[in-house]
C-alpha cells in the first residue's frame, strides 16, 4: 500500500495529535532517552536531544558516558543528563518505565560499548530510533538484526543503506536492463521487510516503509526544495524528532512520517544559510503555522 505522507503530515488529525492538551503534565508527553558518546563527541547527540525536546517530548535525557558529563552539562539546561557507562548501567537507567522512548547513533562511536548498548536498546523492546553509527554497528551483525522489533525505526543515509543492506543496495544501483526499474521506494520496502521495523531512507527523497508493505515518500522538491537540509548534524536532528514523537506516543511509522515532514518545514521556515542548530528552534514557529 502507497500512500502520500501529505495525507497523514500537516493534515488535521496530525495537527490535533501534535497539540498538546491543557490538562497534561510532563509525563503525559513521554520520556526519551538519547545515548551518546564519550568526550568531544556529544554535539550530535545533544542536536537530537534538542530535536526530541522541541517536537515536544516531556522529558528528554542525554545518557553518556561518566566521562563526558562535564562537557555535556555545560551544554544542556532543560535536556536532563545520566551517566552511562555501559550496557548495565543502561539496565539499570531502563528500569524507569516512564522512559518510553530511545535514540542512539548519532555520534555514539562503533566500539564494543557502543554495540553492547546497541544489544541493550533492543532487548528493552522499547519504542527506539537507531541512526549513524547504531546503524553501522548493525551492519553484518545478524544477532542483532534479528533483535530489531516492530517499534524500532531505522534512519539509514544512502551510505549507511549500503552498509546495512548490500544486495538490496546493488540491486538499487544497477541499471534497468528492462522496465518498470527497481525503485529507491522498493528498496525501502525490502529492507523493512526484512529488518522487521520501519525503514526511513534519508535524502532529498525521503523513503519510509514499515514491514507490512505501507510506504510513503517525503519529497524535498520543486516547491518543498530543502537544499540546506544538506549539512551536518540534520540527520541527527531528526532522529530526535522521531524520538521525541515516539516519547509522545506515536506509531513508529507515523513518527516518522510526520518527523521527515516536520524536518523539511523547518529547513523551508529558516531557509538559506540553515545549519543543524537552527531546526529545532524552527519547530515552534512551523507549529504556531500549523496553528497548534
Ligand atoms: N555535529 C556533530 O557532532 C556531527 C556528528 N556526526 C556524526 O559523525 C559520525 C559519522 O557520520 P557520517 O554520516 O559521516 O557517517 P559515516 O562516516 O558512517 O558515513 C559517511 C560515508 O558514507 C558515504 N555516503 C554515501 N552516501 C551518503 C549520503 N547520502 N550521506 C552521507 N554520506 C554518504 C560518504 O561518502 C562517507 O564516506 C556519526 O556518528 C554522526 O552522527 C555527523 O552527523 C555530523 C555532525
Ligand atoms: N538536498 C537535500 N534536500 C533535502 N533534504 C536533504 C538533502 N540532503 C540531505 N537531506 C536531508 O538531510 C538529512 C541529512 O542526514 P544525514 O545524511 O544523516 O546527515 P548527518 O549525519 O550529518 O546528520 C536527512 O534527513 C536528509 O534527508
Amino acid at each position: 500500500m502507497f500512500r502520500e505522507p501529505q495525507a497523514v503530515a500537516g493534515g488535521p488529525a496530525m495537527r490535533e495529535r501534535l497539540a498538546k492538551t491543557v490538562d497534561a503534565h510532563k509525563y503525559t508527553h513521554g520520556h526519551a532517552l538519547i545515548l551518546s558518546g564519550g568526550p568531544a563527541k556529544g554535539g550530535a547527540a545533544r542536536l537530537a536531544a534538542r530535536g526530541a525536546l522541541r517536537i515536544g517530548a516531556g522529558l528528554v535525557t542525554v545518557g553518556c558516558p561518566p566521562e563526558a558529563l562535564t562537557e555535556n552539562a555545560a551544554r544542556l539546561d532543560a535536556v536532563m543528563l545520566e551517566p552511562i557507562a555501559d550496557a548495565d548501567a543502561l539496565a539499570v537507567v531502563l528500569e524507569d518505565k516512564r522512559i518510553n522512548a530511545l535514540g542512539l547513533g548519532p555520534g555514539l562511536g562503533t566500539g564494543k560499548r557502543e554495540a553492547a548498548l546497541v544489544a541493550g536498546v533492543l532487548g528493552a523492546g522499547r519504542a527506539s530510533v537507531l541512526d549513524a553509527d547504531a546503524l553501522t554497528i548493525l551492519a553484518g551483525k545478524p544477532d542483532l538484526l534479528a533483535a530489531l522489533h516492530d517499534t524500532c525505526v531505522l534512519t539509514p543515509h544512502s551510505g549507511e543503506f549500503g552498509r546495512l543492506f548490500p544486495d538490496i543496495a546493488e540491486k538499487l544501483a544497477a541499471p534497468a536492463a528492462k522496465g518498470p526499474a527497481y525503485s529507491k521506494v522498493d528498496a525501502t520496502r525490502e529492507a523493512a521487510k526484512r529488518a522487521g521495523c520501519v525503514v526511513l531512507y534519508k535524502g532529498p527523497d525521503t523513503v519510509i516503509a514499515d514491514s507490512d508493505g505501507r510506504c510513503s515518500i517525503n519529497s524535498a522538491h520543486y516547491e518543498r526544495a530543502a537544499p540546506w537540509l544538506a549539512t551536518a548534524g540534520s540527520g541527527d536532528v531528526l532522529s530526535g524528532f522521531i524520538a521525541g514523537l515516539l516519547a509522545r506516543g506515536f506509531a513508529p511509522m507515523q513518527a516518522a512520517e510526520i518527523a521527515a515532514w516536520l524536518h523539511v518545514e523547518c529547513a523551508r521556515r529558516f531557509g538559506p544559510g540553515l545549519i543543524a542548530e537552527d531546526l529545532p528552534e524552527a519547530v515552534p514557529a512551523v507549529f504556531r503555522d500549523l496553528g497548534l
